[in-house]
């Protein structure tokens, strides 16, 4: 059995970090390592240090290239964030101000906008 919290964007950020990878562990298969790449953020996003946070994040074309904004005004209970989002942007524990132009790691969703391939 696999606890997760109760909050919809806690329960998936818990499960894509952890829950996958006990799930792959219980059956004796080796996690697939996430993937995140550097993207700048488009505008400033407010936040307390103090623990690594997975904002929910669109990506967004400008004239610099690819970045990502964040979607949402915090709140693991929303879940219009969540289903607009592309992926999720990881801020490190302590990095705060989040300032427009700083680089987060930005980790998509399988469900992201593709070619639908
Ligand atoms: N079986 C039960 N299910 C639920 C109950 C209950 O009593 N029994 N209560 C419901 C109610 S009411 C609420 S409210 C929610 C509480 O949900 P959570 O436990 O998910 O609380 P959160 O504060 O949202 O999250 C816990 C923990 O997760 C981390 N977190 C959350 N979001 C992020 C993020 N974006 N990045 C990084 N870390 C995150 C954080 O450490 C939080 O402290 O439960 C209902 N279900
Ligand atoms: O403890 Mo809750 O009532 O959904 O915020």
């Amino acid at each position: 059995m696999l606890g997760l919290p109760g909050n919809p964007v806690s329960a998936l950020v818990s499960f894509l970090l952890l829950g996958e990878a006990a799930l792959a562990a219980l059956e004796g298969r080796r996690a697939r390592p996430r993937i995140g790449y550097p993207l700048r953020l488009v505008e400033p996003f407010a936040r307390r240090p103090g623990r690594p946070e997975f904002a929910t994040a669109c990506l967004v074309e400008t004239a610099d290239g690819l970045a990502a904004a964040i979607v949402g005004r915090g709140g693991s209970a929303r879940l219009r964030p969540l289903a607009e989002a592309d992926g999720l942007a990881e801020i490190a524990p302590n990095y705060a101000p989040v300032r427009a132009g700083d680089r987060v790691v930005f980790h998509p969703f399988a469900t992201g906008r593709g070619l639908g391939l």
